[in-house]
């Protein structure tokens, strides 16, 4: 798929040069997906999907397997048919036209290199089929090149290269003919760990400097909140919520979101009028003046790092608990508790020097503030 990628017909606009200054530039596009759906036989697999995403932004969409992810991607990079909808790139329609026609850069998790090229010509490959004059691609792919680290590997065959070496590769051959969009397909997804989070690091580096538009795709939930400027979260097909990840940690708006983003305790509430909130496996109702949930019944949402050892102060909420687990991770010690009303919670806390850790079995009170606990409403699944 790869040689399909670029544009033969329409050369980038911009040339980079060794003088250019990449920091300067914003040349990202606006992409509009307007009603897009999407199914294969009897599985809808997008529904009516509508979403801006801003030049220069780093959206990423993130979802468990099968929720529609690649669907999206390929009906915006052209390898697949939406049934209805619109997509638009900068105002223009681009849904009748081919991949090769719509100018994007693609990067998948399979680094998809040709294995009889070098790194060079690997990463000149989109220039050559954009006739671009050989001096320039020269200039060009040696730019990128040091970009991406990668200058003393230029005569390398792929198979002599690590999997990072080569998704960089992948990366720079995205890069190199400056697409105003690149799209990324769990480009990370081969990698170990700390690889893959110096990449992650690597990536939005690159992406800032570029101004380019990057739609990344992702079941990581932390790597999604580690480099978007904002997350869609899609589950069967449709649009859960859309925001920027502290607003997506913060202040998720379903307690699929809630359970999906970061960790967090579930606790059934009941609102018995607007500002009292019952919160019975915690053994605690309180009040919440700036409240405005509805009564009924709701799911608080409260993270492990908001509930802590310390006295309680004016309106904050006591519970106690025994310890079950204590893990230690370094700088930050994880606990499993249980409340006096039976339910298993989990908290988390900076290490501080010399700190005791509490062993199973002791007894503890946590304190966390009433505008910690997120109430969220557990909305069904809807179904495909
Ligand atoms: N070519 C196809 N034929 C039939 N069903 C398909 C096809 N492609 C995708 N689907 C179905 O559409 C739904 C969405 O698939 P999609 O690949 O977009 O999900 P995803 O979120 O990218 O998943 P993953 O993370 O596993 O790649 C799934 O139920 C999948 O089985």
């Amino acid at each position: 798929m790869v040689p399909t990628m670029v544009d033969v017909n329409k050369p980038s606009s911009g040339t980079l040069t060794r003088e250019a200054n990449l920091q300067t530039r914003s040349t990202g596009a606006t992409i509009e997906f307007q009603s897009v759906r999407k199914a294969y036989g009897s599985v809808k697999a997008l529904h009516d999907f509508s979403l801006t995403i801003r030049p220069g932004e780093f959206l990423t969409i993130l979802g468990s397997s099968g929720s529609g992810k690649t669907t999206a991607l390929n009906a915006l990079a052209g390898f697949s048919t939406a049934d209805s909808g619109d997509i638009r790139i900068d105002g223009r329609s681009v849904i009748d036209e081919p991949p090769e026609r719509r100018n994007l850069g693609m990067v998948f998790q399979n680094y998809s290199l040709f294995p009889h090229m070098s790194v060079f010509d690997n990463i000149a490959f989109p220039l050559r089929m954009r006739r671009m004059p050989r001096r320039d691609i020269k200039e060009r792919v040696e730019r990128v090149l040091e970009i991406v680290r990668l200058g003393p590997l230029a005569g390398r065959m792929p198979r002599d290269l690590s999997g990072g070496q080569q998704q960089r590769v992948a990366f720079a051959r995205a890069i190199v003919f400056e697409p105003p969009v690149l799209l990324m397909d769990e480009p990370l997804g081969a990698l170990d760990l700390k690889l893959r989070e110096a990449l992650q690091f690597e990536i939005k580096e690159i992406q800032h400097q570029l101004g380019c538009t990057v739609v990344y795709v992702t079941h990581d939930q932390r790597e999604a909140l580690a480099m978007s400027s904002r997350i869609v979260v899609l589950r069967d097909g449709r649009i859960e919520q859309v925001g920027t990840p502290s607003e997506m940690y913060d202040a998720p708006q379903s307690r699929f979101v809630a359970d999906f983003i970061g960790q967090t305790n579930l606790l059934a509430a009941d609102v018995a009028q607007p500002g009292s909130v019952a919160i019975p496996e915690l053994g605690v109702t309180y009040r919440e003046n700036a409240f405005t949930a509805r009564p009924g019944s709701w799911y608080a949402s409260i993270r492990p790092e908001k509930l802590q050892r310390r006295p309680a102060e004016g309106p904050d909420i006591a519970v106690s608990v025994t310890i079950q687990e204590a893990v230690f991770l370094g700088d930050v010690i994880e606990y499993s508790a249980r409340t006096d009303h039976g339910a298993l919670i989990h908290f988390r806390e900076q290490r501080r020097d010399r700190d005791r850790i509490p062993e199973r079995g002791e007894t503890a009170n946590l304190v966390l503030r009433p505008s910690d606990v997120v109430l969220v409403p557990d909305l069904p699944r809807t179904g495909r």
